[in-house]
């Protein structure tokens, strides 16, 4: 299989981590390759491979070999603290002495950060105003910008939205008055939902006075389908149809509705053969209906609304897209209900919006007006944005915290740890993970009972001692809060003052366990955190989300815009935080800066030891110093996943498709996540491993992960995308990312990790 191959290729490690020149213990297999492997390098002492040390001497994520003796194979747990905490060790666990394991210190030989901070001067940051907020002057109001009266009054008395925000402003008036094709691009969080769905819904309203005035009857439900709202997933496509649903409410002759795939075909064809007159959809089930439901007629269809429309403008989306503007061009008629335009109006919309979109299908968008926040912009400055990254709300207090391989785990709880100490200084935070596997394993480390744990343990202790045969352990029961185990107590950063509960979600998880575990994430009234992938990442409205966590960095600049939206919305304060690597990941500050209208003067920085100090330090005077309480924490979950083979195996596939994530950040920024930069060996550790990474490889798929296979293949092969299914089959092995080969690693990534239900191709 290709990905074999693809995993070899990532293999690199053995070359930073050198070997011992005499190998003992392990199985015969074992000492026969080590040997090999030592006369091999053996032979490397050419000027060659001078050089080649001399460029990895750059990288300060790589360990001087040539500098330091050959690391001691360690398999006692004194290594693992820091010199001065004397030989106080626990119990040494028996698979310690593996030597196929190799417990490294946490706090030796991590690489330093290569860029100094920036001294800042004081008085420097001023408190940013919102930037996304409602306008509050009083002089913009929604009547004026040329919505009815009752519409107005049904947003301010039901809906309690007294003012339009700047993008509202500038787009209501826009579409209302206008029938040309639009680009709506503003920050995240800045109400971008009601700036097409008012005057959609407003000009649908006037139709029906139109019908009226000639004499005929409202427009109802069965007048004709006149707007198609599109969006990428079926959580913002369900969100956008709360809302409409809501708006709709001063106009109950009017029907909206949605097919999204996740319920049965036959209920949305049902629905659409009752007569709908605003359908939100998602590609893949639009298309399917386009062409098997025959109820459904777009005949009448003059508003085409892309959500996040560069997402749906990319790769997999864009055949689907292809496809139904063709249909809508193919099947379009002069309607029979005055009033009703000759053409069709298409408007893309999203934080991130490259506005060089020409052509949709057989639509030239070339004509197409900009709408964004400020109009103010003159068009140089705009098209200099062009090429800028986009911006952030002004009040979001970004900072990046350098951070080794090896402390990455210790500095994420001990984030959380700190971030949760206090009652009531953070509701809701959602932490960004590379992957489901990712995701899947910091949800059970996290949760993890110790209490139980140590009950079992002494309980094996005992039996021991009484020479009992040794019982057959029973699974672990888990103390969830959900039927579907994606919400449980995170025991990791709890306090008994302060109990805080834990999600996860991702594009396995089935579309039900989706939509139960993030309305829990979204009605909770608790402190919580939700690790997840980029799932979650785009147009989700989640109240009262205080902080963002980018413990993976996301894939794309313009990801990260849209994860860091997640927080600081119409004008409410939040916090983000991502986690870099020393070495090339430190340039990814110019992109974080990018962000910022002032260039970045309040971004801050911190670091692992800063991080680890306030989580592990604690307040409670002990003998041990922070440095000790983090190693005995480190060992400890390093010792819970030996014990148990279940979340063995849980790290090893979560570090293994971590690593095949790393690779498919997209080529403008791969040179900041260079793989062959990356440590595997400390990163290792921070999934809990001992083992050398040459020898993780967890065969076969992730469990419960053949269903989602199966159906990724069957939608793919439905979608009629066959040139997608080659490129994504043909994943060329071994090959380290080309442009071509990312896009294609990105496809078999996104099929590995049941993509396609993340990004609902179905
Ligand atoms: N004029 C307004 N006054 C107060 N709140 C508003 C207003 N307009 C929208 N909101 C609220 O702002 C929140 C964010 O809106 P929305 O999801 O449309 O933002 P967005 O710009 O689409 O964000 P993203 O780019 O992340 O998708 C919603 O909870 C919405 O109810």
């Amino acid at each position: 299989m290709a990905d074999d191959g693809m995993l070899m290729n990532f293999s690199i490690a053995d070359s930073v981590i050198k070997p011992e020149a005499k190998f003992k213990g392990g199985t015969w297999r074992d000492r026969l390759v080590a040997k090999k492997r030592s006369s091999h390098r053996g032979s490397e002492n050419g000027p060659k491979d001078a050089a080649a040390r001399n460029a990895a001497s750059k990288n300060p994520n790589q360990i001087q070999l040539g500098d330091r003796p050959a690391k001691r194979q360690r398999t006692d747990d004194s290594s693992q603290r820091p010199q001065r905490s004397g030989d106080r060790r626990p119990h040494q666990h028996p698979r310690e002495k593996d030597p196929r394991h190799f417990v490294s210190s946490l706090f030796t030989s991590n690489p330093e950060a290569q860029n100094a901070e920036e001294p800042k001067q004081e008085g420097e940051v001023e408190e940013a105003k919102p930037t996304n907020a409602p306008l509050i002057d009083g002089l913009d109001t929604f009547t004026n910008l040329g919505l009815s009266p009752n519409l107005a009054a049904h947003l301010l008395t039901k809906l309690e939205l007294k003012a339009p925000t700047a993008i509202q402003k500038s787009s209501i008036s826009q579409l209302l008055k206008e029938e040309s094709d639009a680009f709506i691009q503003a920050e995240t969080g800045s109400g971008k939902t009601l700036a097409y769905l008012l005057p959609l819904v407003q000009r649908i309203m006037d139709l029906s006075k139109a019908t009226k005035e000639h004499n005929d009857n409202q427009v109802h439900r069965d007048s004709g389908l006149f707007a198609i709202i599109l969006a990428p997933t079926r959580e913002l496509c369900k969100q956008i149809s709360v809302v409409l649903e809501n708006i709709l409410r001063c106009a109950n002759w009017l029907v909206c509705g949605t097919v999204i795939g996740g319920e049965k075909k036959k209920s949305e064809k049902a629905r659409l053969r009752k007569g709908l007159n605003i359908l939100v959809a998602t590609p893949g089930r639009l298309v399917d209906h386009l062409d098997n439901t025959e109820a459904l007629d777009v005949s009448n269809v003059r508003w085409l609304v892309l959500d996040e429309g560069d997402r749906l403008m990319d790769m997999g989306f864009e055949e689907e897209l292809q496809g139904i503007v063709g249909k809508l061009d193919a099947r379009q008629r002069p309607s029979r209900v005055p009033g009703v335009p000759t053409r069709r109006t298409t408007v893309l919309c999203s934080a991130t919006l490259k506005m060089n979109v020409q052509k949709l299908g057989e639509i030239s968008l070339k004509d197409a007006v900009h709408i964004k926040a400020d109009p103010s912009d003159d068009e140089e400055k705009e098209e200099k944005d062009d090429d800028e990254a986009f911006r952030v709300p002004a009040q979001l207090k970004q900072s990046y915290a350098i951070v080794p391989a090896k402390l990455r785990l210790v500095s994420l709880t001990a984030y959380l740890k700190r971030t949760f100490m206090r009652k009531g200084s953070v509701m809701k935070a959602i932490v960004f993970m590379s992957c489901a596997d990712v995701v899947d394993f910091h949800f059970e480390l996290f949760s993890r009972n110790q209490d139980r744990e140590q009950q079992r343990k002494l309980e094996r202790e005992q039996r021991e001692k009484d020479g009992k045969p040794e019982e057959e352990e029973k699974p672990e029961e888990k103390e969830e809060l959900s039927p579907h185990g994606t919400i449980a107590p995170a025991r990791a950063f709890s306090t008994p003052t302060n109990p805080v509960i834990l999600h996860r979600l991702h594009g396995s998880l089935p579309q039900n366990v989706r939509t139960a575990t993030l309305g829990s994430f979204s009605r909770s009234t608790e402190a919580c955190v939700m690790i997840c992938t980029d799932v979650a990442s785009r147009g989700l409205d989640l109240p009262n989300v205080d902080l963002v966590v980018e413990y993976d960095p996301a894939f794309s600049s313009d990801d990260h815009t849209h994860r860091i939206g997640r927080t600081a919305r119409v004008g409410r304060d939040g916090r983000a935080l991502i986690f870099l690597q020393p070495g090339c990941e430190e340039n990814y500050v110019q992109v974080l800066k990018r962000g910022y209208r002032d260039g970045g003067k309040a971004l801050t920085r911190t670091d692992a030891n800063e991080i680890i100090k306030r989580g592990f330090g604690g307040n409670e005077s002990g003998k041990k110093n922070w440095e000790e309480k983090t190693t005995d924490w480190q060992m400890d979950v390093e010792r819970w996943a030996l014990d148990n083979p279940e979340y063995l195996e849980m790290a090893r596939r979560a570090f293994q498709s971590h690593v095949r994530a790393y690779s498919t950040h997209i080529a403008a920024e791969r040179s900041m996540f260079n793989i062959k930069e990356l440590h595997l060996g400390h990163l290792a550790k921070s999934f809990a491993l001992r083992d050398r990474p040459g020898k993780i490889n967890v065969p076969g798929l992730r469990p419960g992960q053949e269903d989602s296979k199966k159906d990724f293949k069957a939608a793919r092969n439905g979608a009629g995308n066959k040139r997608k299914a080659a490129a994504a089959d043909d994943a060329a092995p071994g090959a380290l990312p080309t442009d071509d080969a990312a896009r294609r690693m990105r496809a078999k990534m996104r099929e590995h990790m049941a993509g396609a239900n993340e990004f609902n191709l179905a």
